[in-house]
């Protein structure tokens, strides 16, 4: 049985006003704490309200560093960018003055991509403080695909580089992503999610043995601290 907390909301709009001040309380007790805060959060569509509103909360944020959960192999102007969606709607307002360690690097292969974005990944200190998941109805979470040519070694929870190159064919395009320990040893992990299909598919996932048919049922099992479920039905918009 995998151990996390669910909290559930009325709406997108009211999810984000409490994720993004839950977010901003634990960056802002890691810059008290540590001088320091890291975050690394998700893309695709679900975040970016999220990340309207994190951008407005009032912290230290000359003192945090943002990073990605995942990225699509693709440059930072590509409407494809996670790291686009970031610096469209969180690098914004009062967190404009963040420091952005993006995993994209121009390489010749995926493979040598990764190995560049785990260098840098490697100086910001370990454990990351925040983590915000998203999921996709193929029960991936960050590119941790099922379909994945190597999915059974992106789950193992083993030390190694921090960046991972993944090759899937569902995935639209070569993707490079955080390693599950990483992810998985945050101090504060949630998971993002909106509409009743992603519940319906999360709910599935849960009762699935945790392993390469479902992803993000080994993320959420991994977990170092028990991770908090974030849910609100689908903007009617
Ligand atoms: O490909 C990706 O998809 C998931 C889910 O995205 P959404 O559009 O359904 O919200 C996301 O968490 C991941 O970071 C992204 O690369």
């Amino acid at each position: 049985m995998v151990d996390c907390k669910w909290h559930e909301f009325a709406s997108p709009e009211a999810l984000a006003e409490n994720l993004s001040a839950t977010v901003a309380e634990k960056l802002a007790a890691a810059v008290k704490e540590r001088g320091r805060a890291a975050i690394a959060v998700s893309g695709g569509r679900t975040p970016a309200l999220f990340f309207d509103h994190l951008s407005r909360r009032d912290i230290p944020w000359d003192k945090v560093t943002v990073t990605l959960v995942d990225e699509r192999f693709v440059p930072a102007d590509s409407p494809r960018s996670n790291a686009r969606l970031v610096a469209q709607h969180l690098l914004q307002n009062k967190a404009a003055r963040a420091a952005f360690v993006g995993l994209y690097h121009e390489a010749e292969s995926i493979a040598e991509a990764a190995e560049k974005a785990a260098g840098v990944l490697a100086e910001i200190p370990a454990p990351l403080d925040v983590v915000v998941l998203g999921m996709g109805n193929d029960r991936h979470t960050a590119s941790f695909f099922p379909d994945a040519t190597t999915i059974e070694t992106l789950l193992k929870l083993a030390e190694g580089p921090d960046v991972l190159p993944v090759s899937s064919e569902s995935a639209g395009e070569p993707r490079l992503t955080l390693s599950m320990n990483r992810i998985a040893g945050a101090r504060f992990l949630a998971l993002h999610i909106e509409g009743d299909d992603k519940r319906k598919t999360l709910e599935e996932a849960l009762a699935m043995q945790p392993g390469p048919d479902a992803p993000i049922s080994a993320v959420l099992a991994g977990a170092k601290h028990p991770a908090r479920i974030f849910w609100a039905p689908a903007s009617q918009t």
